[in-house]
């Protein structure tokens, strides 16, 4: 694992809390994004090197509002940068991990992404991350 790619804070109003974290950090969101397989609405923000991702649920169903229901607005994700995520993923595997998804997909911010299930990680929700190698390809053609 490289470094964390970034935080990712579950809230209930993501106007709201982009205000908050605008005046806490000094800068603007650089980005809002729905990922409708997540069932999420994100932002992002830098703070120096690193990233925070504010996630908002789009439904009832998507895990950010059960999690927000269950243990309200709070750190929800850990992401890790790897530079080979099915590699990871393998790894992870074979030490005996609960990877939530064994094929990676799609995430937000032009990222594939896997997760471990919390319950195996001392309750602490963990994202891989690996740049989308199309999206530098898709960026290419525009
Ligand atoms: C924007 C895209 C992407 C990116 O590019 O960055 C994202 O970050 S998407 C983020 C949202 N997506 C996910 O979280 C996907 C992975 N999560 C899941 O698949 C599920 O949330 C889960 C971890 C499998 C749990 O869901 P489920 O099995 O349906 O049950 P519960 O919701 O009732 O939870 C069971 C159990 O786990 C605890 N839990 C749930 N979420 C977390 C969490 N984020 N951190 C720590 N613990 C968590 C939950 O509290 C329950 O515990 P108990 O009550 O003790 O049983
Ligand atoms: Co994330």
């Amino acid at each position: 694992m490289k470094k964390i790619e970034h935080l990712g804070i579950a809230v209930h109003d993501l106007e709201v809390s982009n205000a908050l974290f605008e005046k806490i950090l000094g800068v603007p969101h650089y980005k809002i994004e729905e990922v409708a397989s997540e069932g999420v609405k994100t932002s992002f923000f830098k703070a120096g090197p690193n990233k925070i991702e504010l996630l908002q649920a789009l439904d009832d169903n998507s895990p950010v509002a059960k999690f927000l229901a269950k243990r309200g607005e709070g750190v929800h994700h850990i992401a890790f940068a790897v530079d080979d995520i099915v590699a990871e993923i393998e790894r992870l595997t074979h030490e005996g991990f609960t990877v939530l998804n064994k094929i990676p997909k799609k995430g937000a911010d032009n990222k594939l992404v896997a997760f471990l299930h919390p319950k195996g990680t001392n309750g602490v929700l963990i994202e891989l991350c690996q740049e989308d190698p199309l999206s530098k390809l898709e960026s290419r053609k525009e």
